[in-house]
């Protein structure tokens, strides 16, 4: 067993230092992650960047080359002990629905539960079918049923033997966006009643951020950043992270005793960058990015996107770099267009050296002589 969580239970699942190689592919280097029982961690990160190995190897589908994997509390994989899928405590949840075509859904929930006696078994399957909504669907079977409902029965299988920890790899990716909405409401909403913990593949970046307590993501085999989606997307740990997590563009800036400035003039003060004077990049989103017609700009508007809620306009710069800008849906700017660009007050951009997130001066940078980027003309911030 490992140590207690907190004094009370242990974490539902930990990964100290996992790590999976197909011949020369790394499909997962030395993977650390605790997760407290019941949490939502959503996973996400590029095609081919570990995430279904991750998922494998916690199910007991793939056996991890090194490292250890604990669910709640019980070493199930490490260098001497590898124990079998069906004897971990783990429920899956597929994008193909995979329940079997020949069962009643019934059947199919109570597939899981063939250690219980019977009258208990039935009990419990009632009690699942009732969570998810799907009780006077007992008899049919999955073809009678619509995509969102047999993801419902999957979850409701995966529930059913009260597994530690349920792992959905891209549950709703095979339905429809509409559906997809609300399917995934209902699943959330289960696994928040029942305060299950979970781990969620995902391709979808909205779908990680707004459903996640916590987000990981990956990329080449290794997690790049775990944490609360707000610091997945307001601080971001890598370049990579910044882009990966919606759209941003990077300046090249500099940070003189406290003042942050780039192209388009001052950024925003940086408390605790007094005394220095650095090169970094800037992170800017396009929500962070305000314009304004002006006709002795010298940036210029290059094209626009209307995306309903709102206009991304994408502006070049007088050095040539491009920069993106929402606007509200009814101020649409015409290619051409001179525009003042300035960044939204109260913005506190991520500042990045050689790729990666800093929130203090780097070591030896106090008063190093460099050269500013030419701001032009300087903005005053609103
Ligand atoms: N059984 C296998 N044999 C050889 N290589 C494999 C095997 N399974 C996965 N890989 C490789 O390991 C890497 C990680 O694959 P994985 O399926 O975990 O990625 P993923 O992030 O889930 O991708 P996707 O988002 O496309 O599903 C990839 O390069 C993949 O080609």
């Amino acid at each position: 067993m490992t140590s207690d969580f907190n004094g009370t239970r242990p974490p539902a699942l930990t990964l100290a230092g996992v790590s999976r190689r197909y011949g020369g592919v790394h499909a997962a280097t030395s993977l650390d992650l605790t997760v407290t029982p019941g949490e939502m961690v959503t996973v996400i990160g590029p095609s081919g960047c570990g995430k279904s190995t991750m998922l494998r190897m916690i199910a007991g589908l793939e056996r991890p080359d090194s490292g250890i994997i604990t669910i709640a509390g019980e070493v199930v994989a490490d260098r001497r002990r590898y124990q079998e899928p069906e004897r971990r405590r783990v429920g899956l949840v597929f994008q193909e629905h995979a329940l079997f075509p020949n069962l009643t859904v019934a059947k199919n929930v109570a597939f899981g539960l063939n250690r219980l006696p019977s009258r208990e078994r039935q009990k419990r399957v009632a009690e699942v079918l009732e969570l998810v909504r799907l009780g006077h669907l007992a008899a049919r079977y999955p073809h009678e049923l619509s995509g969102g409902e047999q993801q419902r029965v999957a979850l409701a299988r995966a529930l059913a033997p009260r597994p530690a920890v349920v792992l959905l790899d891209e549950p709703f990716s095979s339905l429809d966006e509409t559906l997809r909405g609300r399917v995934r409401a209902d699943i959330v909403a289960v696994l928040q009643e029942t305060g299950t913990t979970s781990l969620l593949v995902t391709h979808d970046q909205t779908e990680a951020l707004s459903v996640g307590d916590r987000v990981v993501v990956m990329r080449d085999g290794a997690i790049e950043q775990a944490d609360t989606p707000e610091k997945v997307f307001e601080q971001p740990s890598t370049r990579f992270v910044a882009s990966f997590m919606g759209d941003a563009d990077f300046l090249p800036a500099n940070v003189h005793n406290a003042l942050l400035t780039c192209e388009i003039g001052v950024v925003s003060t940086v408390p605790g960058w007094a005394n220095c004077d650095v090169n970094v990049d800037v992170v800017l989103r396009p929500h962070e990015v305000a314009l304004a017609h002006d006709p002795a700009a010298t940036a210029r508007v290059i094209s626009q996107e209307y995306r309903g809620a709102f206009v991304l306009h994408y502006i070049r710069l007088a050095s040539g770099r491009t920069l993106r800008s929402w606007q509200p849906h009814h101020i649409r700017y015409a290619p051409g267009t001179p525009v003042n660009v300035t960044v939204a007050a109260g913005t506190s951009p991520t500042l990045l050296v050689d790729d990666r997130a800093v929130t203090e001066p780097p070591v030896g940078t106090a008063g190093r002589p460099t050269q500013p980027p030419a701001p032009s003309p300087i903005t005053v911030l609103r």
